[in-house]
């Protein structure tokens, strides 16, 4: 009705006569009721008449269900008030108003349809990965595919069931690789929880056969030399031999590990399996002579996320470049099929990768250049209508979440009380900066005394000190540690800044069937943002841990001790620091002297 539309920029002239045209049109209603009226007493029999107005559902057609107008002006001084209750108006009312108004702009009361993410097929119809590692069903004795060498070594390893990610994955890749030449593999993506057994799935299929050819590739030399470990745990009684390029050793030494000078063939490889990150990589790949990739047959990322957010020294380019490969193939094309192509080109390396976090942005996806990939998910399905087709992240089932909402000064407080009050052991504690991480450990060992002891392991340390401290942990002499592989319960102590890292803080415990604790502390103003960052992962919200106010309070006096206490020692490394650095110029300053 009239009465509804706003019209924001209308002539003086019309303003004028706003008064006068509402008389109008309310004479020329009062006419229509009247012959509606007449016309629905003559067809009043006739159900499908009644429809018919039904269906057209005028404002008129509604009032003649009311009383008549000169009724309603009886009741009421002003009759438009009271139509105004009529509902609202549709389509044949707008149609008629914008016959006699001028409306400017667009109709903005229409709502638009949402756009909804389309994603490709293989990334929306994932094979799903149970998460369930308590009732394994996959007997190793009774796989085929598994080498007897390898067979042996899980059994030695107390490996008797394999877990349902190695179960889907391998015999998928095997059987990939049966396919004859020109047919290529497919890529592989698995999208699985921390500590659900994705790195035997790459370590088992080398039973292929001993000309496998693995090019491993991970985020961090840490990382690195861990799946080199297991890599040759489980060669070692075949013949493959495997190298890890990750920066410990001088390159020369490396360089000699895995090329040799031979008579008769030239430059050859001395391994079969090499591990590497991607910076140390690329070095080889552009100054060990003799080093080569033409042979690859398999290319595993391995924290494929990680290796994505921070692509080092443009890798995969190099790679490429080595292999010699059409861009085609790489990029996962297939050009042409004729004779010259068939002769030209060899198949890439078969692609796998592995991720606890691993990316559903087909953007992102789309630089590894897979090959027709299949999505192997062990992520549920998000439940927000507009994004039901993607799937985010797991965590394993045997995780628990939780928060603790406390004032910053009250956060050792709150860390004490589970150490010592709870008997939390195997603690790994994650806090934003090193600084506050060795702070915090001082702070620790000052307090606690014989109860527990605490190390601090983080960038600000070297390499052997950090490797130390993880296998002291390791063997339980150290109860609290940063960064380490294993452990019952992690703490953020400082909130962790986006949903990956916490998957992959949380992700320390609760690992290959094992319960596990996860607790994040928050000052007040962080929950907000916690919850947010929960929900951007498609995860629902982690229950609350109350700490009573007195048992804080009773622990405020040895607090306050422990705090002299590591105030002192933070002075005396200062100090020597200090020192140390005064002697190095006296030194450096005699040297030039002489
Ligand atoms: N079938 C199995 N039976 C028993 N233990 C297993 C099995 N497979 C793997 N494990 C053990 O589970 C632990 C976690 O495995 P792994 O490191 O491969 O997990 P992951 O999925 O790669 O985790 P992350 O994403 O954190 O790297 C390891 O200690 C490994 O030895």
């Amino acid at each position: 009705m009239d009465l509804f539309v706003i019209n924001r920029y209308r002539d003086s002239d019309e303003e004028v006569n706003t008064v006068d045209q509402e008389t109008k049109h309310l004479e020329k209603l009062k006419q229509k009721i009247e012959e509606r009226k007449k016309t629905i007493t003559l067809s009043k029999s006739s159900e499908s008449d009644v429809n018919t107005i039904n269906e057209h559902n005028t404002v008129e057609s509604i009032a003649t269900n009311e009383k008549s107008i000169e009724d309603i002006k009886k009741h009421d001084p002003e009759p438009i008030s009271e139509l105004s209750k009529v509902p609202k108006p549709k389509k044949q009312v707008k149609e008629k108003i914008s016959h006699e108004f001028k409306v400017l702009g667009n109709n903005e009361f229409e709502k638009k349809a949402r756009v909804s993410r389309v994603l490709p097929h293989w990334l929306s119809n994932p094979n799903g990965i149970s998460t369930d590692l308590q009732n394994l069903d996959c007997l190793v004795e009774g796989q085929h595919w598994l080498h007897s060498t390898l067979k042996a070594t899980l059994l030695n390893e107390g490996v008797t069931h394999l877990f349902p990610v190695q179960k889907q994955v391998i015999p998928f890749i095997i059987k990939e690789h049966k396919a004859p030449y020109p047919f290529q593999p497919h890529d592989v993506c698995v999208s699985a929880p921390t500590g659900s057994g994705k790195t035997l799935s790459f370590i088992l299929m080398d039973e292929i056969g001993c000309e496998v050819k693995a090019l491993v590739v991970l985020p961090v030399q840490e990382l690195a030399a861990q799946v080199a470990k297991v890599f040759k745990k489980y060669c070692s009684k075949t013949t493959l031999k495997v190298a890890l390029l990750g920066g410990s050793t001088p390159l020369h030494q490396e360089q000699q590990n895995i090329v040799r000078h031979t008579e008769s063939s030239g430059w050859v490889s001395e391994v079969d399996i090499i591990v590497c990150t991607a910076g140390r990589l690329v070095e080889h790949l552009q100054s060990t002579e003799g080093f080569s990739l033409k042979h690859l047959k398999f290319l595993v990322i391995d924290e494929a996320d990680r290796i994505m957010d921070n692509i080092q020294n443009d890798w995969l380019y190099h790679v490429e470049r080595n292999i010699k490969l059409g861009t085609e193939l790489m990029t996962g094309r297939v050009s042409n099929l004729n004779w010259f192509n068939l002769n030209e080109q060899k198949t890439a390396p078969h692609k796998l990768l592995f991720s606890a976090t691993l990316s559903q942005d087909p953007e992102k996806l789309e630089q590894w250049g897979l090959f027709q990939p299949k999505l192997f998910s062990a992520a549920p399905l998000h439940d927000n209508d507009d994004e039901d087709q993607i799937r985010l992240y797991a965590t394993p089932a045997e995780l628990s979440e939780q928060m603790v909402a406390c004032e910053a000064e009250n956060k050792p407080l709150v860390l004490y009380h589970f150490l010592v009050d709870q008997k939390w052991d195997k603690v790994l504690c994650f806090t934003n900066a090193a600084e506050s991480a060795h702070r915090l450990a001082v702070l620790l060992n000052a307090w606690g005394r014989d109860q527990f002891k605490v190390a601090d392991l983080s960038s600000a340390l070297d390499r052997p000190t950090r490797e130390a401290v993880l296998r002291k942990f390791t063997q339980s002499e150290i109860n609290v540690g940063i960064d380490v592989p294993d452990c019952n319960y992690v703490v953020s102590y400082d909130p962790p800044r986006n949903i990956k890292t916490y998957i992959h803080r949380i992700g320390r415990t609760g690992r290959a069937g094992r319960v596990g604790q996860a607790v994040t502390m928050l000052l007040p103003n962080q929950i907000h943002l916690f919850k947010e960052l929960l929900k951007s992962g498609g995860k629902s919200d982690v229950p609350a841990i109350e700490i009573k106010p007195e048992i804080l309070n009773g622990l405020y006096d040895s607090y306050e001790y422990a705090m002299r206490e590591t105030k002192n020692v933070i002075q005396s490394e200062i100090n020597s620091k200090v020192q140390k650095s005064v002697e190095l110029k006296r030194r450096y300053k005699s040297n030039k002297q002489k």
